[in-house]
């Protein structure tokens, strides 16, 4: 099923523009993108924008805190992350993983490269590799859209996730069904919208477990 980008117009993201620059954490971040080789992977997204900007204005703590991003596609998100004080963990499906880890190797000074790896994460798989309540922060950006991963996603969201862990998604609510995750991710989590930019309407949402007030 295809994702269809800024409400079905226009030109598909990346399709014309190989790489992308953006400026975060006081330094630009160049990254590359491949729309006709890798799909939605290997463009930026506006959620991961948006999401970006919000760390940046400072509505987290990230300083050395452990951050998982799923579904990381270019890895813009994960690196801002890190550029703001975090230890990042950038997952996608294997297919996204050379371009993930080319940009973050890319943009990542040398004393940030070690607190940043790039790993295979596919939602309900792989879950072996990252014990439950090793991370602080768990962010997401677009990754709500393909109901047949749903399941998985939230699976995989409540394996990493122990009390003391926040859940960041942003989203673009395109069609009803994206609905269906939110309403599944609340008969799971503690789940608050945080921000909305009506500009590129994409919203945030903060999801915990249990009924526990903010730790991050
Ligand atoms: C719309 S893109 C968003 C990419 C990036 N987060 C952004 O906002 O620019 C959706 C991402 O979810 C990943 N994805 C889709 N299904 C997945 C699955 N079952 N397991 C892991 N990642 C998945 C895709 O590979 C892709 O990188």
């Amino acid at each position: 099923m295809a994702l269809v980008p800024y409400g079905g117009g226009g030109v598909l993201p990346g399709l014309h523009s190989p790489a992308a620059t953006y400026r975060f954490a006081g330094r630009p971040v160049r990254i590359e993108q491949s729309w006709a080789q890798l799909g939605v992977a290997a463009v930026v997204w506006d959620a991961a924008l948006v999401l970006c900007a919000y760390l940046e204005a400072g509505n987290v703590d990230l300083c050395d805190r452990a951050v998982i991003e799923l579904g990381a596609g270019t890895g813009l998100l994960g690196i801002v992350a890190a550029l703001l004080g975090a230890r990042v963990t950038v997952t996608d499906r294997a297919a996204a993983l050379a371009l993930l880890e080319s940009n973050v190797r890319a943009n990542l000074p040398p004393e940030l490269q070690p607190r940043a790896a790039v790993k295979e994460l596919t939602w309900g798989r792989d879950l072996g590799s990252f014990p439950p309540g090793a991370f602080d922060l768990v962010l997401g950006s677009d990754i709500v859209y393909l109901e047949e991963t749903f399941a998985d996603l939230l699976r995989t969201l409540e394996h990493l996730c122990a009390e003391h862990t926040v859940i960041l998604l942003s989203c673009r609510i395109r069609y009803e069904r994206d609905l269906d995750f939110l309403r599944m991710l609340r008969g799971r989590f503690s789940v608050h919208e945080v921000h909305y930019d009506p500009t590129k309407d994409v919203r945030i949402y903060k999801a915990q477990r249990g009924g526990r007030k903010d730790e991050i």
